[in-house]
């Protein structure tokens, strides 16, 4: 074997001098385009763009240095490929492959290849590597024949899965490159177009595989995607961090990653709520109640409004305003656009009035005009309108809204619980009032004649700089009439616009910062969670309906999450979306597994529980104690656990903060709270919180508590128990749910 491991080391050995060759060069020329000094704008402007691309290609090669090759191929015809995280050519023998990008199509193979249909395939090889030295080899032969083989069925590089899925997890998720399983990679390279549902029950890979998807789909329509971009969705702050470094470990950057709480830009929706409030606020129905909300701020005057212009009355009565805002509404713009047309009609027939007093029949157009104009700019006019039909942004609506008895029952009269919105203004947003913002957004509209104006005026003056900029290079090159000038080749409104628009961010960035954005696709992790006002924000946000949507519908938490994908979907692509199913369990034991499946009978009998492809000889146990002693025990079991790998301590709600509390009594560098550091070894966590994370042991705390604190309870006590990949232990002082039969 150590002659094999030799070989291997040799050959590894030279892949990372390529690739130091690579980082050298990219290193050297970034260092040149740093040194260049240039006035001229278009010089400057070439500058940015190559310091941006090597300093992208640079951390590209960094992002690889770990685990650069790892696998290899033999095929009958005795030739061999090695796979690696990027793909590596010889260029001084024709750009023949020394490594195989992983996602390239020659690449497959090593993730298809079966005994029963070895494609070609001898044998592979997982090659094991610690920093650049090689330090074993798991081969499969191929063609012995599938009767020869001893491997789990369905299972490919069972020795190196085997070694990854018992490994101490980190608190960081891992990429899964070395191991990828055949029903996954189907999924990672599906088509981009059209809408993906990838329906999984936990453990079964769903994450790894959305997130090595959108590797592999910038990799495949790199040229359509890095322009737009590529959305993640991911249910929470802390899981965003869990799994953010795995595409760049790919090498990867250009990814937008947010929660529901960030879809509109600028706001960050962390604020708890109850349940129930987020529930009414997920609903569709909350489209007709903005747009009802919209058309509340558009008033009518009770009494007769008398305006002091220059110590004279005007008066605005109903039907003025009514008729002003019946043009308004007919133009069909949004409110804001709608405004100046409403206010326009106002002014008019306030000039009407003051033409009347002055006497009409001595004033000609031009006076009328001025009239109007002086009426525009007085402050009582401009406070009467502002008042009639203000001038909105999203949140300033919105929280007017939600401060409002009166303005709620006028958008919901037929929500009985409408009050639960009710709140005073200020207190910062909820992850549900992300989509409702968006939404008001989009009937709101934005009147953005004055900044168009700004712009305009910036462009002109721009370009007069640029004019300016020629000029001199004109004069310049003017000695030698043969000599093509910038001139010759680029006008000045041209050069003024490539200056103004180029926009070294990556399409992520700026998409990010840009409510009108799209993007190029979109993926969804724990798609069951996201409620219908959501996914309209989402459509939104993907009009080619590119998309990838992981979840399983018996994890539902959410009241407002789903209970069905064809439900969900139905409103934007009817049935056009493609259904794909991942069925092995990958994280949890079958131990395990065993005693979530009586829960998942429970809550969703016709869903097959995942087969968990290993044991551990370690089923779940439970610990009964009094009542006032689940805290303390749990603090000690805690400190006893303190071991190589990480322990999730996971508590209801109510019972969360003592629990932390007495954690961090005896384990005193524990993470507790709202954004707990996964890193730790011991963490406190709601139910809620550790959902899509992962962790070796889980102490699960009152089950019947977590089952019995909200509506979707059992799903819940399904995904706690599902969160370890070694061991779980139950704490309790009250009697264990039903569905815990085994246990018992
Ligand atoms: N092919 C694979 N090779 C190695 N590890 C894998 C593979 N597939 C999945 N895993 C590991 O299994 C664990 C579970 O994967 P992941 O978190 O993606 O599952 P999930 O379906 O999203 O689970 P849940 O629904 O419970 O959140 C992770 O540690 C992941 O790295």
């Amino acid at each position: 074997m150590s002659t094999e491991i030799d070989g291997e080391q040799e050959y590894v050995s030279l892949l990372y001098a390529h690739l130091d060759d690579l980082r050298a060069d990219a290193d050297t020329r970034l260092a040149k385009t740093l040194r260049e000094t240039s006035s001229n704008p278009q010089a400057m402007t070439q500058r940015d763009a190559a310091t941006v691309h090597y300093g992208e290609r640079l951390a590209h090669y960094n992002a690889v240095e770990n685990g650069l090759c790892f696998g290899r191929l033999d095929f009958s015809d005795e030739s061999r490929s090695y796979i690696g995280r990027i793909g590596l050519f010889d260029e001084e023998d024709d750009y023949e492959p020394l490594l195989l990008d992983w996602r390239a199509p020659a690449a497959r193979p090593f993730y298809l290849a079966t005994a029963a249909s070895p494609d070609g395939v001898r044998r592979r090889r997982h090659i094991r590597t610690s920093r650049r030295k090689v330090t074993g080899v798991d081969d499969e032969v191929l063609d012995l024949g599938a009767g020869e083989q001893h491997f789990h069925e369905g299972v490919t590089g069972e020795v190196a899965l085997l070694s990854a899925l018992n490994a101490s997890r980190t608190g960081r998720m891992g990429d899964i490159v070395e191991t990828i399983q055949a029903e996954q990679d189907e999924i990672i390279r599906s088509g981009l177009n059209g809408v993906l549902v990838v329906q999984g029950g936990p453990g079964t890979g769903k994450t790894a595989v959305a997130l090595h998807r959108a590797a592999y789909l910038l990799y495949t329509f790199r040229e359509q995607l890095s322009r737009r971009g590529v959305l993640i969705i991911g249910p929470n702050a802390t899981f965003l961090r869990y799994i953010g470094q795995v595409l760049p470990s790919l090498g990867e950057t250009g990814v937008l990653l947010q929660t529901v709480g960030e879809l509109y830009p600028g706001e960050n929706g962390t604020r708890p709520e109850p349940a129930e409030a987020a529930e009414i606020k997920g609903r569709l129905t909350m489209v007709d109640a903005l747009r009802r909300a919209v058309k509340d701020r558009q008033e009518l005057p009770e009494e007769p409004m008398v305006l002091v212009v220059e110590r004279e009355e005007m008066v605005l009565d109903r039907d003025t305003v009514a008729a002003a805002r019946n043009r308004a509404r007919r133009s069909r713009r949004t409110h804001n656009e709608a405004r100046p047309i409403f206010a326009g009609e106002i002014i008019a027939a306030l000039a009407r009035q003051e033409a009347e007093r002055l006497g009409a029949e001595f004033l000609d157009e031009a006076d009328l005009a001025d009239i109007r104009r002086e009426l525009g700019e007085e402050q009582a006019v401009r406070d009467a309108i502002e008042q009639l039909w203000p001038q909105l942004s999203p949140q300033q609506f919105l929280s007017d809204l939600y401060a409002s008895p009166d303005r709620l029952a006028t958008a919901m009269p037929d929500v009985p619980e409408r009050d639960l919105l009710l709140r005073d203004p200020g207190l910062g947003w909820t992850a549900a009032d992300a989509a409702l913002l968006d939404e008001a957004a989009e009937l709101l509209g934005v009147d953005d004649a004055a900044e168009r104006a700004e712009a305009a005026r910036r462009r002109r003056e721009e370009q007069d700089y640029a004019q300016g900029v020629l000029d001199i290079l004109q004069m310049e090159d003017d000695a030698d009439p043969d000599i093509l000038t910038a001139y010759d080749l680029i006008d000045a409104g041209r050069l003024a616009a490539r200056h103004d628009d180029e926009d070294h961010r990556t399409a992520a960035e700026r998409a990010a910062a840009d409510r009108s954005w799209t993007f190029g696709h979109v993926i969804v992790d724990e798609a069951q969670e996201l409620s219908a006002m959501a996914w309209r924000v989402l459509m939104r946000r993907c009009p080619s309906r590119s998309m990838t949507l992981v979840g399983d519908v018996a994890q539902t938490g959410d009241l407002a999450g789903a209970d069905s994908w064809s439900d969900t979907l139905a409103p934007y692509v009817e049935d056009r979306w493609r259904l794909a199913e991942l069925t092995v369990n990958y994280r949890t034991p079958a131990e395990v597994m065993a005693v979530a499946a009586d829960v998942l009978a429970e809550l969703a009998a016709d869903v097959e529980p995942p087969r968990s492809v290993r044991e551990t000889g370690v089923p779940p146990w439970t610990r009964k104690v009094d009542a006032d002693a689940v805290a303390e025990t749990v603090a000690r079991l805690a400190a006893d656990n303190v071991g190589p790998g990480t322990l999730a301590v996971l508590a209801p709600e109510s019972l969360v903060a003592e629990i932390g509390a007495a954690v961090v009594a005896s384990v005193p560098d524990a993470a507790v709270g709202d954004q707990p550091d996964l890193e730790n070894k011991v963490v406190v966590l709601t139910v809620r919180q550790s959902k899509g994370l992962e962790f070796d042991s889980v102490l699960l705390v009152e089950p019947a508590k977590v089952v019995a604190e909200s509506p979707r309870g059992l799903n819940d006590l399904y995904v706690a128990l599902t969160r370890a990949t070694q061991q779980v232990g139950v704490i309790h002082a009250d009697e264990l749910p039903p569905s815990l039969v085994k246990l018992s």
